[in-house]
């Protein structure tokens, strides 16, 4: 009994830390620092590079995540979207997490010079200094613009991927931290306006709050139509072919379809409904160039 008991205490603090690293985010940053990497090279990836270029690229943006839950713990507790998490309820203290934070950012930039380049672990500690401390530290608190700029550091992973893989920045990938530069706006606004009394209370002056629905959801709309025009663009550029571009449109149809429901108010859920959207669009998008990328080369 005591031993069973031990064992699900133990499995609890394993899934604390587990959560401090925000695990589903990380796990879709991933995929595409992984497409970042696949469609970098004609060659193929070393596995070093791939295991471990990619597991340092997770460690550190787990690492500023943790960071996140530190600074955040007060506002996460007002709201109840975040009042269950660790430092929340104090199921975690702030420098066991700290610990724990730097324990990952140092292992994964260790792996990242160790396994990949110097400008990898560079380019990653930009984005883990870009999340922890300008976004959530600054950005978060100071303007309805947050999102926005902040939405750098999380759109990076498909640069770090390819500078991992060969060493340099170019276009390409440039391309692609462009695309999901344009995608967090209405990704997060959407949740922003479902979630719009809870960062009033929290004195958080997301967009919705500081500018009321109507003039989010027009945003929303404008970034849609911008993440539709650039979600093009590899295509226009030859970095992929008409698989992508099908896959493209398709998608992106869709998600304007959702900025459009959203904007019009016919239907309850809307908000919610187009920020789960925006996560299976990001996913499916970057599958598609993977695709698109492997079946161009068999040909
Ligand atoms: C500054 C940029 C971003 C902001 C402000 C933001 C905001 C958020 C928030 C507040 C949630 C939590 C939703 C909830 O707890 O129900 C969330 C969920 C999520 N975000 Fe983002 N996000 C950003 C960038 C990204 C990026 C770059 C990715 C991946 C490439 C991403 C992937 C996800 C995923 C997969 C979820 C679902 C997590 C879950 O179900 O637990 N986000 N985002
Ligand atoms: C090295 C590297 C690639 C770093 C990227 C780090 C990273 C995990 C970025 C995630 C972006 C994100 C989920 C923002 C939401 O934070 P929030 O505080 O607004 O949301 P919350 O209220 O759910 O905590």
């Amino acid at each position: 009994m005591a031993t069973l008991t031990g064992e699900r205490h133990s499995q609890a603090i394993w899934r604390d830390y587990l959560e401090l690293t925000k695990p589903k985010v990380v796990v879709l940053m991933l995929i595409t620092s992984l497409v970042g990497m696949f469609l970098a090279t004609r060659a193929g990836v070393p596995w070093t590079v791939l295991v471990f270029g990619n597991l340092g690229i997770a460690l550190c943006a787990g690492g500023a995540a943790a960071v996140n839950h530190v600074v955040d713990r007060r506002i996460d507790a007002v709201m109840a979207r975040t009042h269950k998490r660790p430092l929340a309820e104090g199921r975690v203290s702030p420098a066991a997490a700290l610990t724990f934070a730097l324990a990952l950012a140092v292992a994964g930039q260790a792996m990242l010079l160790v396994f990949t380049n110097p400008l990898t672990a560079w380019l990653t500690l930009a984005s883990l200094l870009g999340y922890a401390v300008i976004y959530t530290g600054f950005l978060k608190r100071a303007t309805p613009q947050n999102i926005v700029i902040g939405g750098l550091a999380g759109a990076a992973p498909p640069l770090l991927g390819w500078v991992a893989a060969t060493g340099h920045v170019s276009a390409e990938p440039l391309l692609l931290v462009l695309i999901i530069f344009a995608w967090t706006p209405p990704h997060f606004w959407a949740l922003a306006i479902h979630r719009k009394e809870e960062y009033a209370k929290a004195d958080i002056p997301m967009l919705p709050v500081t500018h009321g629905e109507h003039y989010t959801k027009i945003h929303i709309l404008l970034y849609t139509l911008v993440l539709l025009a650039v979600s093009l663009m590899p295509f226009v550029i030859q970095m992929s072919g008409l698989i992508y571009l099908v896959c493209a449109l398709v998608l992106g149809a869709r998600f304007l379809q959702w900025a459009v429901v959203l904007y019009r108010g016919s239907r309850p859920h809307a908000a919610i409904n187009t920020f789960k959207y925006s996560i299976w669009y990001l996913f499916l998008l970057f599958i598609a160039l993977l695709v698109d990328h492997y079946l161009l080369l068999s040909l």
